[in-house]
C-alpha cells in the first residue's frame, strides 16, 4: 500500500547535514517531500535548492544588509531573519522538522515546531545542550518525538529499541579522537587551523570539526545523551575508537553490550530518523556503501586522555552544574572557535578562554528561553573581551 510522503522542513539546508538530507530526499521521492527550506548566507545554493525542490516556504536568516539585499534580488519570495525560520518550522504542511543549523539559532524554531506538533529530527546538538529540560519537557507534553541524527545518538537510539531504561548499565559513546589523538600538549600549542580541520573520518562543517579536534564535541554529546535518553552522567562514558565504525554502544545490566556499526556516513542516521519506524534500502541510494567486515582490517579502542583535551572536562562540568553553565559553555566555545579559525588565538587557547568565561559566569537556575539565549550571548561577548585582554 502506498502511503503519503512525509513532508519535511529543513533548517540549515546549505550545510553538511542539510545537503546530505536533500541527497536522501532526492533518492526517495515517494517517501519524502520538501515543503520548507531555510539557510543563512549561501544564497546561491539555497536558490538552486529552491529551483530543484520547489518548497512552499523559503527563509534566509541573512544577518547583514548586503545579504538581505541579495536575497531580495535572487529569492524575492524568501522570508528573512528569525521570523523566516519560525515560519519554516511551523508551516501547516510540515510533518517533520530537520533541525540542522549550526550554532545557537536552532532553539526557538525547534520549540515552535514542537508546539505545532511536528516530529523533530535533531542534528543541532546545541539545542539540547543549552535547553534540554525545556525541549524534552515540551516534546513530552505535546507527545512529539525527538529523533536523533547525531551518529552516536542514532546508534544508542537503535540499540535501545525494545529495551527498558531500567536495564541500562551504561551508555558508551565512541569518539574518533580527532586529528590530534596522539599529539603532545607541546605540539597542541602550535597546531594550525588546517591541521585542526583535517578530521580523520568525517567531513563536516567547520565548527563541529574544530569541536571534534578539541573533544568539545564529545563533551557536548554526553550532555545531549543525558537529555535524549534520561541516563545520569555517571552512567555515560566515552571510549576512543579511531575507525568510526562502531558509532556507540549500550551495556545492559546482564553484561550484554549492543553496538551499532556502519561505514562513517551521515546519510545513514539521516535516513534512519526520516524513515522511522521503517528502514530504507541503501542499495536504492547508489551512494551509500555497505560495510564489508572482511575489508575492516581491525578495530581499536582506547581510553580518552582528558588531560590533553580540557574542553571535554569543561563540558561535563558545565552539564553537571546545570543552570545556564551549558549556555555559557556554548557561547564561549562559539566565539573561541571563531577566533581560532580567524587565526587570532591558538588551539589550546580555546579551552583557556572557555574556562575563563565559565569562572566569571553567574548561573541562573531553571532559565527560560530569553535567559538561556542571553547567557549564550553574554558568554560570546565575554570571550571576545577576554581574548583581547588575556591573549
Ligand atoms: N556535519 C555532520 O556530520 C554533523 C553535524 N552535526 C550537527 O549538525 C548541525 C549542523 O552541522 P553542519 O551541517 O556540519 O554545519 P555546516 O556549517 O556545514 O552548516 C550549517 C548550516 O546551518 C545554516 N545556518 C547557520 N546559522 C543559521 C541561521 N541563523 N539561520 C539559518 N540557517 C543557519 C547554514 O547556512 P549557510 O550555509 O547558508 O550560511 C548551513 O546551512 C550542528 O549543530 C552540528 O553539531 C551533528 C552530527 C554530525
Ligand atoms: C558524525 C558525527 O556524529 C560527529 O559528531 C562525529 O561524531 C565527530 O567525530 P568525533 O568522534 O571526532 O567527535
Ligand atoms: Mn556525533
Amino acid at each position: 500500500m502506498m502511503t503519503k510522503p512525509k513532508r519535511i522542513a529543513l533548517l540549515g539546508s546549505t550545510g553538511s547535514i542539510g545537503r546530505q538530507t536533500l541527497d536522501v530526499v532526492r533518492r526517495f521521492p515517494d517517501h519524502f517531500q520538501v515543503v520548507a527550506l531555510a539557510a543563512r548566507s549561501n544564497i546561491s545554493l539555497l536558490a538552486e535548492q529552491v529551483r530543484e525542490f520547489n518548497p512552499s516556504v523559503v527563509a534566509c536568516f541573512a544577518d547583514t544588509p548586503e545579504l538581505q539585499q541579495r536575497v531580495r534580488e535572487i529569492l524575492p519570495g524568501a522570508m528573512l531573519g528569525e521570523q523566516g525560520l519560525l515560519a519554516v518550522s511551523t508551516h501547516a504542511d510540515v510533518d517533520v522538522l530537520v533541525a540542522a543549523t549550526s550554532g545557537l539559532m536552532g532553539l526557538r524554531p525547534t520549540l515552535a515546531a514542537i508546539g505545532a506538533g511536528k516530529t523533530i529530527a535533531l542534528a543541532n546538538k546545541e539545542t539540547l545542550v543549552m535547553a534540554g529540560h525545556m525541549v524534552m519537557q515540551a516534546a513530552h507534553r505535546a507527545n512529539v518525538p525527538v529523533l536523533p541524527i547525531d551518529s552516536e545518538h542514532s546508534a544508542i537510539w537503535q540499540c535501545l529499541r525494545g529495551e527498558k531504561n531500567s536495564d541500562i548499565h551504561r551508555l558508551l559513546l565512541t569518539a574518533s579522537g580527532g586529528p590530534f589523538r596522539h599529539a603532545t600538549l607541546e605540539q597542541l600549542e602550535n597546531v594550525s587551523v588546517e591541521q585542526a580541520l583535517a578530521h580523520p573520518t568525517w567531513r563536516m562543517g567547520e565548527k563541529i570539526t574544530i569541536d571534534s579536534a578539541t573533544l568539545m564535541n564529545k563533551g557536548l554529546e554526553v550532555l545531549e545523551s543525558y537529555w535524549l535518553f534520561g541516563v545520569p552522567y555517571d552512567q555515560i562514558e566515552v571510549v576512543v575508537h579511531p575507525e568510526s565504525i562502531i558509532h556507540s554502544m549500550v551495556e545492559f545490566i546482564d553484561g550484554s553490550i549492543k553496538m551499532q556499526a556502519s561505514l562513517p556516513s551521515m546519510h545513514i542516521p539521516i535516513m534512519n530518523a526520516l524513515a522511522y519506524p521503517d528502514r530504507l534500502d541503501i542499495a536504492d541510494t547508489g551512494f551509500i556503501r555497505e560495510l564489508r567486515w572482511a575489508d575492516v582490517a581491525s578495530l581499536h579502542f582506547e581510553a580518552l586522555d582528558i588531560a590533553r583535551f580540557p574542553c571535554f572536562r569543561l563540558a561535563i562540568e558545565a552539564g553537571k552544574r546545570g543552570g545556564t553553565y551549558p549556555c555559557a559553555l556554548l557561547g564561549a566555545d562559539e566565539e573561541a572557535v571563531a577566533l581560532f579559525l580567524a587565526g587570532k588565538i591558538g588551539f589550546l587557547d580555546i579551552a583557556r578562554l572557555i574556562e575563563a568565561v565559565l569562572e566569571r559566569h553567574q548561573s541562573v537556575e531553571q532559565p527560560d528561553v530569553a535567559t538561556t539565549l542571553e547567557a549564550c550571548a553574554w558568554a560570546r561577548r565575554t570571550a571576545r573581551e577576554l581574548s583581547e585582554k588575556l591573549m
